[in-house]
């Protein structure tokens, strides 16, 4: 039987009438179970800990749930899921079937919105605030707890500027580590580090000058000054801001010392820190390395080329451009959409701009593409890293949108690389000449490659390739479902197996109209895959091909269905989504029938 205090602590109302000590008790428990969960189970550690004093001073000190409460990004929402009722259940975290990585307001009243992507609490909250003072709700608190990275975000300031002249009930608390996932960038850290070191002279204070009642700087892991401050601020009415200082990683000391390791390091020794050794086994490399690497390589030769990211250096690979090419490698922060028409502007001037984003944060900057790059037929390269759905972080984070929203986009090439080599080659060709805008597409992971830096092959942008023959059906497969393709093959008998033929389509925009009506003249049955949304998809791309020539194949279209996809192993989503490879030959056996 556990005795521990948090044990003890099902809801709020559980921790209202603790006392100072209780609480401090109550906070060092909460951190060592978050160090606990996340050392076995995985998941973003870093940002939770940092804000143990700041969730159980919130919890005390407010009403929730009738007091809405939104946490930005809401990867920093461990402690205040375990507090609302979720300890129980937390093993479950990020698994296929389990509890939200991230606030989810399906799965608990004290989720007041739900959040993934940053920067978006402001707005919600100030939504949630004017929509109280319409209902004549005056004494309800609406609570926004942002990152000194996600404050930063555009949108987080559109939000900023409506709430200073809107005199509704809002408190925004910024959780100032001076760090995101990567070290914070650009003036308004600077000014950030300013005020944390001296103190922000009213006059001089940004969040004054918006008309916010400012608050700050608060030691963010004092308890007792977070808990007082609060209870002043509830009382003060109008847009009000507190500037916690914190400390990503706080309370064990490898976080504390490598932040961007342990923003989500994977598993771990509980009671050490220590991360788990590699396994010796070299493996493929990653997507994202193969990009990063090759990049550097491509750099080295050619001037011209330029890489941006929007806050992801370590993620998408960009920071070994970075350490190489400070000069020509820019962390722009969660500014996607800055980052597309930054690069936008450099195209103009002849350089060959590789711009990497997430393929859901992309999604952030659609406008960007087609108004700034496409319109204008700017040759930007996007790099669209996690193509496809990406695993654990589950529903916000997919990235199954991208074919559909890009292919509608007029004068954009769209390639998907099936393996290390082939993205490695399309990187190498993009910065050779290209008038036009160009999207490649990769997934999260390893490939399968472990020889994969060869000599650079141009490719061509308007062609697929044959990977296997076959004289009865056409699979036509894009970017790496190849793999589950050939896999899928591979569970079938030889005389099955010979039926089937196999293309890698490569380039999914403009679709190479020529190879395809051979196809679909040798292959009266012909069957998509791609680990995309089917809904305007390359398979719907294909259905309007074949309209457009009058073909009456039968095409069948594999792909994610119009559901969200939720969080689980990327092999459990392709099991669920018929993506699998068993689930793949089962297709092929009904229509060999
Ligand atoms: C629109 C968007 N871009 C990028 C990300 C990836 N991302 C998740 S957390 C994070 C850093 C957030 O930093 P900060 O707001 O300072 O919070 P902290 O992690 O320090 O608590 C980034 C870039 C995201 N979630 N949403
Ligand atoms: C919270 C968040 O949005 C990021 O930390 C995201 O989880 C990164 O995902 P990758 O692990 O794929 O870089
Ligand atoms: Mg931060």
């Amino acid at each position: 039987m556990d005795k521990t205090l948090l044990h003890t602590i099902n809801s709020p109302a559980d921790l209202k009438e603790l006392s100072l000590d209780k609480l401090l008790q109550l906070t060092q428990e909460l951190r060592n179970f978050i160090i606990n969960a996340v050392a076995t189970k995985e998941g973003h550690l870093g940002a939770s800990l940092g804000v143990a004093e700041l969730t159980i001073a919130l919890h005390h000190v407010f009403d929730t749930p009738n007091d809405l409460l939104v946490w930005d990004v809401g990867h920093q929402a461990y402690g205040h899921k375990i507090l609302t009722g979720r300890r129980d259940v937390f093993d479950t975290n990020r698994i296929l079937g389990g509890i939200s990585g991230f606030p989810k307001m399906e799965e608990s009243i004290y989720d007041a919105f739900g959040t993934g992507h940053s920067s978006t609490a402001i707005s919600a909250v100030l939504g949630m605030a004017m929509a109280s003072r319409l209902k004549g709700n005056l004494n309800k608190q609406h609570i926004a707890v942002v990152g000194d990275a996600s404050i930063a975000s555009g949108m987080a300031f559109e939000a900023l500027n409506h709430a200073g002249v809107s005199n509704t009930n809002l408190l925004v608390i910024l959780n100032d580590n001076a760090i995101g996932i990567d070290p914070s960038v650009g003036a308004l850290k600077n000014y950030f580090t300013k005020v944390s070191l001296d103190g922000a002279p009213d006059s001089d204070n940004i969040f004054e000058a918006l008309n916010f009642k400012y608050t700050g700087p608060v030691d963010g892991h004092n308890l007792a000054e977070i808990i007082s401050t609060l209870k002043s601020l509830k009382s003060i009415e109008g847009p009000k801001l507190l500037h916690l200082i914190t400390k990503k990683g706080k309370g064990l000391k490898q976080a504390e010392e490598n932040q961007v390791k342990y923003h989500a390091p994977g598993k771990f020794n509980a009671i050490t820190g220590e991360l788990h050794p590699k396994s010796e086994t070299k493996l493929p490399p990653k997507f994202q390395d193969v990009f990063g690497l090759t990049l550097v390589e491509l750099a080295n030769k050619n001037n011209d080329i330029i890489g941006i990211t929007p806050a992801m250096p370590t993620g998408s690979s960009l920071k070994y451009m970075m350490e190489a090419f400070p000069e020509r490698a820019f962390d722009v922060g969660i500014a996607e959409q800055h980052a597309v028409t930054l690069a936008a502007g450099m195209a103009t001037q002849g350089l060959a701009v590789f711009c990497n984003i997430y393929s859901t944060f992309l999604q952030r900057a659609y406008d960007q593409v087609i108004h700034d790059v496409c319109l204008q037929k700017l040759p930007v390269i996007f790099c669209i890293d996690r193509a496809g759905v990406v695993g654990e972080d589950g529903a916000t984070h997919h990235g199954i949108f991208d074919i559909a929203f890009l292919r509608c986009i007029p004068n954009i090439i769209i390639l998907a690389p099936r393996n290390e080599e082939e993205l490695r080659n399309m990187l190498f060709t993009a910065q050779l000449a290209l008038d036009t805008p160009l999207a490649i597409r990769y997934p999260r992971g390893r490939g399968r490659e472990l020889n994969w830096e060869k000599p650079f092959k141009k490719i061509p942008f308007y062609e697929g390739e044959l990977l296997k023959q076959g004289s009865k059906i056409a699979i036509l497969s894009v970017g790496t479902m190849a793999y589950q393709v050939g896999d899928a093959i591979k569970l079938l008998d030889t005389e099955s197996q010979n039926l089937i033929a196999h293309y890698d389509i490569r380039v999914i925009k403009p679709l190479d109209n020529k190879a395809l009506l051979a196809i679909f003249q040798k292959f009266n049955t012909i069957i998509t895959i791609e680990d995309g949304i089917k809904a305007g998809g390359f398979g719907s791309y294909l259905l309007e091909f074949a309209s457009e020539y009058h073909l009456k194949n039968e095409i069948t279209i594999l792909g994610f269905s119009d559901i969200f996809p939720q969080q689980g192993s990327i092999d459990e989503l392709y099991e669920i989504a018929g993506l699998s490879p068993i689930k793949i030959s089962e297709v092929i056996l009904e229509k060999l029938v």
